[in-house]
């Protein structure tokens, strides 16, 4: 897997890309506030190598090729060994190549391989004298680097003494892990700062930092253990005749952190097979250690090879990185959803502007809860890191708050529950309906009962909730067996107001099929689906003996939808019978169902050629703009209605299909597209005198 590379077209286009890429690097290492994501410099990076083999007279000296950190870090304090970074491969075959050059040039394959995880954070220099830590260096430029002491005693792993009084450099990784990056970034803007975009990030910024006023832990992994000019002759002739395998137990016996702590022990392998078996181990391993990784550290492990195979100026030639894909990624907080699970617990959801993430299309990715959002200062219109490892659901890790213009907009937590209305349990860290399992229940009976659907007056969410909290109903069915004693007995309810819900109720059970169709809230099927259906198959009873493909004669209806609608309903099954049973109208006034033709697909199966009776027989019409007159107390919805109910075909856009558009008072641009296209138009007025006989 090969990230593809940044294409550069001529010198100037180079130029930049150099330009971009040191920008890039100076704020990645001095503070983890660079604007690309790592995939992004990485693919620059190559881009600009590319350019330059193929112009190798014309690079640029400051490239940030071939350079330790891209010439973009430095320091003061010179390193007794050159900290050098590591060339990379990204395949098998890469690897293969890789080791069959190093033997080549050792003039045998390796001795013996080691290969351990290779850690997403910084390296450092930890120099002890006699067992006690003196001096914390970062790698710089590889020759010298920043003096970073300050942070002694914020490194966990990194003991103060080691466990024996030897003068030893230890080199390794200093990451914060998952928690401790949590955590840093609630301490962080808790003390009124940006959160920092990942944990790499996090750790860059806060080794280097001084004068904070809080401290945050972060860790360390040792990878590396050498003698310092101080070091007696015996224990120095010594480290340097150590396999690296060796060199580790050794670290990890004077009390410091190392691979052999995690999840991903440092292992040594006999061949590239064996590597490439534990490369596979680890990775498969990634999204479940408490820390990132970025790929694979493969060394060779005798001194004896790494002596003869030697280094470059970038790089040793005795060790690669077998890079695993990006996990993390750039991109925008579009939008917060909030959902409603089974539970009624109220989790918030990220909608992203789509970004791949190691071959996926990441489009969604979760947020926990809204103090999580709170704490971690996330703006609508954010960059954001996203991060996606393996099967695990992708999650919002921080804003990239430096790239924040100005225009983000806090992110607004709903006041009740977006489900069923009810009020929000907040006494939580995750926030639950206080419907609890009941909000599926209570929202589904208070669209079954909108304007819309069975149009059951008196019965809003609040009293939907007050049935549904005295346990008087549990389905939909249930209302139509209210008496009228259960209601009187409830809060609130005095005798008119019962008697009028219940006068709604009995008014409720005549609806037309088309709205008690519409009141099950089947997917796919609202209230325009729901009216085709409908007046397809006139009944209830043909609804449910229709199959998928029947289900398809109606106009909308594919092959995709038609068998989840029939699924659907085959579940609903006691529920519709038990509204049979309440005395519900099952029939749509007006409709005959005539079967379909033998061949389906053929002309005449369609439910537009039902041959529909009526003054609107054949049209197809829109309404726009504000009803007045007769029509003037219908709602969109009954519009659409009384146009089938004539004959007509309701449509919400205005195209050359259409025959008519009905223009009230300030229809705006469908009126006009209307006159562009020539349909003819109709005042409210005009059109009710055309359908009055339909008018109820
Ligand atoms: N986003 C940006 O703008 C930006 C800018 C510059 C660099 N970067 C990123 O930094 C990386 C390149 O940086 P680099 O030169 O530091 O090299 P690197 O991180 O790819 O590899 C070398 C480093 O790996 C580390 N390492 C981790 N585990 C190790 C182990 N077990 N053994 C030995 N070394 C181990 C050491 O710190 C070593 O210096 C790239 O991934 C690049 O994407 C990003
Ligand atoms: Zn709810």
């Amino acid at each position: 897997m090969t990230t593809p590379v940044v294409q550069i077209v001529d010198a100037a286009a180079y130029a930049q890309a150099v330009e971009d890429a040191v920008t890039a690097a100076a704020a990645y290492y001095a503070g983890g506030t660079s604007s690309l994501d790592d995939d992004a410099y990485d693919r620059l990076v190559r881009g600009i190598a590319a350019w330059e083999a193929d112009h190798p007279d014309q690079v640029l000296s400051g490239s940030p090729t071939g350079k330790v950190a891209g010439g973009a870090a430095e320091g003061d304090v010179p390193h007794t060994v050159a900290m050098l970074s590591l060339d990379n491969v990204f395949s098998p075959e890469q690897f293969a190549a890789w080791a069959a050059s190093l033997a080549r040039r050792l003039g045998h394959d390796v001795e013996r391989f080691s290969a351990e995880p290779k850690f997403d954070g910084l390296a450092v220099a930890a120099r002890y004298t006699q067992g006690r830590l003196t001096r914390l260096i970062t790698r710089g430029d590889g020759i010298a680097g920043e003096d970073v002491s300050h942070a002694i005693g914020t490194v966990q792993g990194l003991p103060d003494e080691l466990a024996e009084p030897v003068t030893v450099e230890v080199r390794g990784e200093v990451l914060m892990t998952t928690v401790q990056f949590e955590h840093a970034n609630e301490v962080r803007t808790a003390h009124g700062g940006q959160p920092f975009a990942n944990p790499r990030n996090a750790a860059a910024g806060t080794l280097r930092a001084k004068d904070r006023a809080y401290t945050v832990a972060m860790t360390f992994f040792g990878y590396g253990l050498l003698p310092l000019p101080d070091t007696d002759d015996v224990l120095a002739e010594r480290l340097s005749a150590l396999a690296h395998s060796e060199l580790m137990t050794l670290t990890a016996g004077l009390g410091v952190n190392t691979t052999a702590a995690t999840l991903v022990p440092g292992v040594t392998a006999a061949t590239t097979d064996e590597v490439l078996t534990r490369v596979k181990e680890i990775a498969a391993l990634r999204a479940d250690l408490p820390f990132g990784i970025d790929g694979i550290v493969i060394k060779a492990d005798l001194a004896a090879d790494q002596q003869a195979a030697g280094s470059g100026s970038r790089a040793p030639r005795w060790a690669i990185a077998y890079k695993l894909p990006a996990v993390e990624k750039i991109t925008r907080l579009l939008e917060v959803e909030w959902n409603v699970g089974r539970t009624g617990i109220i989790a918030p959801r990220g909608v992203l502007e789509p970004v791949e993430i190691d071959g996926s299309t990441i489009t969604y990715a979760t947020l926990h809860n809204p103090a999580d959002i709170t704490r971690r200062d996330l703006r609508l219109g954010d960059h954001v890191m996203v991060h996606r490892a393996g099967d695990v659901i992708p999650r919002i890790e921080a804003p990239v708050a430096h790239l924040r213009t100005g225009a983000e907009q806090p992110i607004l937590f709903p006041q009740v529950c977006p489900r069923c209305g009810s009020g929000i349990d907040t006494s939580q860290e995750r926030w639950r309906c206080e419907q609890g399992r009941n909000c599926h229940l209570v929202a589904s009976l208070s669209y079954a009962a909108g304007r819309d659907q069975l149009d059951i007056e008196g019965l809003g969410a609040t009293r939907v909730v007050q049935l549904v909290e005295a346990g008087l109903v549990t389905d939909l069915a249930g209302l139509f067996a209210l008496t009228r004693d259960q209601l009187l007995a409830l809060e609130r309810m005095g005798d008119t107001s019962t008697d009028n819900l219940l006068a709604a109720l009995a008014k409720a059970r005549t609806q037309p099929l088309s709205r008690v169709l519409c009141a099950l809230g089947v997917r796919g099927t609202g209230r325009s689906m729901s009216r085709r259906i409908a007046r397809h198959f006139a009944t209830m009873d043909h609804i449910r003996a229709a199959d998928a493909e029947a289900l398809q004669q109606v106009e909308g209806i594919g092959p995709e939808k038609a068998p989840s609608i029939v699924a659907e309903l085959a579940e609903l099954a006691p529920l519709i019978d038990g509204l049979a049973a309440a005395g519900v109208n099952m029939t749509e006034p007006g409709a005959t169902f005539t079967p379909a033709a033998a061949e389906p697909g053929t002309e005449g199966t369609d439910a537009a050629s039902t041959p529909a009776a009526g003054p609107l027989a054949g049209m197809t019409v829109v309404v726009t703009g504000a009803m007045t007159g007769p029509l003037e107390q219908l709602s969109r919805n009954q519009m659409n209605e009384l146009i089938e109910r004539a004959g007509g075909r309701s449509s919400s856009s205005v195209s050359r299909k259409t025959t008519l558009v009905v223009a009230g008072d300030n229809a705006g641009s469908k009126r006009a597209k209307a006159e562009d296209l020539g349909v003819r138009l109709a005042t409210p007025d005009e059109f009710a005198s055309l359908v009055a006989d339909h008018l109820v």
